[in-house]
């Protein structure tokens, strides 16, 4: 992420990885503030073993952009929103990449999608993985079938008419 006030909505990210036993590292990295470090980070993550890439970034959040730039890894952006413009103006930045250097785009905010997506990439080759992430589907798949059933005041099954 590109600063530590990031963590708060980034940390949903490391969450859903460590969930589903994925291992990772979180890491501080700006292209504005440290562009030589930036740099290091992104020409040397696939030489030590990393597969994806999650960037998170507020405002002219060109991190995500820019690592991509510099990586043949896979890239996914999260827009983190700011206080003035509730994070537009970070979306705009991440998603609009030119043809040659793409960003996967997840919604403002939403660092948990971001750990899923990367999941879901790396479990292309991981069956356990892939394994896991079903369990996850239909755990969630439950919670709202039980919602369901609170609310009618009945019990439901998916497909009930
Ligand atoms: N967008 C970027 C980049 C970058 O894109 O390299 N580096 C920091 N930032 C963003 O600046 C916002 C404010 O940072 P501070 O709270 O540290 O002032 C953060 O959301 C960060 O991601």
């Amino acid at each position: 992420m590109g600063s530590r006030s990031d963590l708060p909505v980034m940390q949903a990210a490391a969450d859903a990885l460590a969930e589903l036993g994925v291992p990772h590292e979180v890491r501080i990295v700006s292209a504005h503030r440290t562009p030589l470090h930036m740099l290091d980070y992104g020409r040397s993550a696939a030489g030590r073993g990393l597969r994806v890439l999650v960037a998170g970034a507020g405002g002219a959040a060109h991190l995500p952009g820019m690592l991509a730039a510099v990586t043949t890894l896979p890239v996914v952006g999260v827009p983190v929103p700011l206080r003035h413009l509730d994070g537009l103006d970070s979306l705009l930045s991440i998603v609009q990449m030119p043809a040659g250097v793409p960003v996967a785009t997840v919604a403002v905010g939403n660092a948990r999608n971001a750990g899923l997506l990367a999941a879901r990439i790396l479990a292309t080759a991981d069956p356990e993985l892939q394994d896991r992430l079903a369990r996850l589907a239909a755990d969630a798949e439950a919670t709202v079938l039980g919602h369901d059933a609170e609310v009618s005041g009945g019990p439901a099954r998916a497909g009930d008419a």
